[in-house]
């Protein structure tokens, strides 16, 4: 971000939420009082209410309703394929507004439960580091491996794992350069990190909540209003 009175923000939200197996795209489905979307795009603007917002969309999406969206500077962009594809696009659209040095954070809008201090630390942290980072949750259950006739092959070590979330957040010049690299190496990237560390670089891991989620089941969902509700009540 160039300083406080323009941040950028990308907010991926040209997914179909195919495991989610809705009638519509996962971020329009009603989670409390508003949308997935809704809800997330209310939490970063309560953070970052100065950001100018880069909103990625399907192309065809009919269920949008830009009455949703709180920021006073936004811009929609066209989504592509892939989450990576979508990032992107919006990094494309960003070509000639933001300079390199600028930091860029990306949210998803399927992460609606993410906390005012969790993105004020990763801020935080961001401003005091050189690569870049990401919220993250060391890994507290037990892994398996699988073989190809799914019995347990190995139960490698957690220690160290991660779960990685988002915002994800770099400068403009590294992450449009990371993504470039992905696209004309095949690279398959998850997230903008994976992109990153491709160019070798090590991004920061920044400890966020276990309950900022990703809506992916429907189960998901029924656990975020739980987790909204519960952040709520001890606010
Ligand atoms: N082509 C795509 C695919 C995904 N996303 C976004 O990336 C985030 C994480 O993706 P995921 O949870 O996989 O969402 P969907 O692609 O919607 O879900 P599914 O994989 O079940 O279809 C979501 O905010 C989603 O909207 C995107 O902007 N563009
Ligand atoms: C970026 C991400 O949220 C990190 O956990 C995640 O990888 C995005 O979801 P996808 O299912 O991998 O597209």
């Amino acid at each position: 971000m160039r300083g406080d009175e323009s941040p950028w923000l990308i907010v991926p939200a040209a997914g179909r939420g195919t495991r989610m197996g809705s009638d519509r795209p996962k971020q329009y489905l009603p989670l409390g009082a508003r949308t997935v979307m809704g809800q997330t795009l209310a939490r970063l603007h309560s953070a970052w209410p100065e950001a100018t917002l880069m909103l990625c969309l399907d192309a065809d999406d009919d269920w949008f309703d830009e009455t949703a969206v709180p920021f006073a500077r936004w811009q929609r962009v066209s989504g592509g394929e892939a989450r990576w594809q979508s990032v992107r696009a919006a990094l494309h659209a960003l070509d000639g507004q933001a300079d390199d040095e600028d930091w860029v954070l990306v949210h998803d809008v399927a992460r609606p439960c993410v906390t005012a201090a969790d993105l004020a630390r990763l801020l935080a942290a961001l401003r005091r580091d050189r690569v870049g980072g990401l919220l993250a949750t060391p890994v507290t259950d037990t892994l398996k491996r699988q073989d190809d006739t799914q019995r347990v092959a190995a139960t490698p070590s957690r220690e160290g794992l991660w779960r990685a979330m988002t915002p994800q957040g770099f400068r403009f010049g590294v992450l449009r350069r990371a993504l470039e690299h992905a696209c004309s190496y095949g690279v398959a990237v998850t997230d903008e990190a994976s992109a990153v560390e491709a160019l070798g670089l090590s991004p920061l891991l920044v400890a966020g909540r276990s309950d900022n989620i990703k809506i992916t089941h429907p189960e998901d969902l029924r656990f975020a209003a739980m987790i909204l509700e519960s952040q709520r009540d001890a606010s």
